[in-house]
């Protein structure tokens, strides 16, 4: 019996700053190679609409091909569609890619609700947390799940936008609860971003949305100590990824240790430690006491947004409520200096008294 021909796979991606962008350069360049029929060969990318340089920004993406704003220097594929209407970006995809700041998830999915293919599925590119209520703390593929009503994994990895889109090798980690993630890995995969799968959809998130918190703590590092900071900073990401553990066990329980080993879990800390916009944020602001984090996003980020602050008080807020703060005081203090409540200095502090300095037996 001849083999059933199926339609080939509509791709959207929601979404199109640093990030985004570099991942339509991916998946558009895939889907131009593909052979096999099993993808539809246009890619939809919602761009939130914009006016660059007198020009908007849907009408120099879909004529000069290039994200001028957030990711310039880099082609995009012609297979790459710009629109500027999310439901007209999502409504015919049978495979749709997450890729905005936490903070504009909640309000895009209800614009999206009961106007997307029932029997889409869709994948999170979003470092975050959802943070529906003090008190409560939730993740964003939950939220895509819930207001869509489709199934959703996560993509999370040591993946630093400008770095892919270069080409340059990398790893990542996508996570799915059942084997649609595969059709995910086949339009993702190239020969230099390699893909692993794995079914831990909450350690993965978490570990790709606390880095984050991490990442901005060891950027006060860089501020304040400078090429002598190497050894605290190096405290800074082995007490994060404690506390990063720490929090997915107590809080999401039934994921698996071994989900921080790869790519979305410590080689995502280390990149963005060194390499991330939250480090770099963060090191202008230990060194910049008078100005503030949106002072310092808007002054060096030209649009893009930083995730680590926000990130830091939405897992403040559940600890405080839960009196859980005293467990995580990494997390805390990177709270407390980004709302200005602590010095910078104060994360030494932090480090000095942390309980993993304690938990050890005495000889
Ligand atoms: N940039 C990276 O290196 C990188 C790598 C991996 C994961 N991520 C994650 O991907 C997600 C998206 O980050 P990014 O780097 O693509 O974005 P970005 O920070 O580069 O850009 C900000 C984006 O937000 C859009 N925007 C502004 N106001 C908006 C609104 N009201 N509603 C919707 N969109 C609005 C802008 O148009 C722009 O596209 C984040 O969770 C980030 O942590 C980023
Ligand atoms: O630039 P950051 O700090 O938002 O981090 C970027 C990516 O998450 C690195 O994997």
């Amino acid at each position: 019996m001849a083999s059933q021909q199926t339609a080939p796979l509509k791709i959207a991606i929601i979404g199109s700053g640093n990030w985004g962008s570099a991942i339509a350069r991916i998946v558009g360049g895939n889907v131009a190679k593909d052979t096999t029929g099993k993808f539809d060969k246009t890619v939809r990318m919602w761009v939130f609409e914009e006016q660059v340089n007198g020009r908007k920004l849907t009408e120099i993406i879909n004529t000069d091909h290039e994200n001028v704003k957030y990711l310039p220097g880099m082609k995009l594929p012609e297979t790459v569609v710009a629109v500027p209407d999310v439901v007209e970006a999502a409504k015919d995809a049978d495979m749709l890619l997450f890729v905005i700041p936490h903070q504009f998830i909640l309000r895009t999915c209800k614009t999206l609700a009961g106007t997307i293919k029932p029997t889409a599925t869709a994948l999170s590119l979003v470092k975050g947390l959802n943070s529906p209520e003090p008190g409560k703390i939730g993740l964003i593929s939950d939220v895509i799940k819930e207001a869509l009503g489709i199934e959703c994994g996560v993509l999370m990895g040591a993946n630093v936008a400008n770095e892919v889109a270069a080409g340059e090798f990398c790893e990542t980690t996508i996570a799915f609860r059942n084997r649609k993630g595969s059709a995910y890995r086949d339009a993702i995969q190239t020969e230099n971003f390699r893909v692993s799968l794995i079914n831990d959809v909450a350690f993965a998130e978490l570990s790709g949305a606390l880095k984050n918190i991490v990442a901005f703590g060891a950027g006060l590092i860089d501020g304040m100590l400078g090429e002598k900071g190497g050894n605290t900073k190096a405290a800074v990401i082995r007490i994060g990824i404690m506390e990063m553990i720490d929090f997915a066990e107590k809080f999401f329980p039934g994921g698996k240790r071994e989900t921080f080993l790869e790519s979305c879990g410590i080689a995502d800390v280390i990149t963005s430690s060194y390499g991330g916009r939250n480090r770099k944020v963060a090191a202008a602001f230990a060194a910049n006491p008078d100005k503030t984090i949106k002072d310092l996003e808007a002054e060096m980020l030209n649009g893009q947004l930083l995730q680590g602050p926000g990130t830091a008080e939405e897992v403040n807020l559940f600890l405080k409520q839960t009196k859980r703060e005293g467990e995580f005081p990494l997390f805390t203090a990177v709270h407390q200096i980004c709302r200005k409540e602590i010095p910078v200095q104060a994360l030494l502090d932090q480090l000095r008294n942390h309980p993993v300095h304690q938990a050890h037996v005495s000889l």
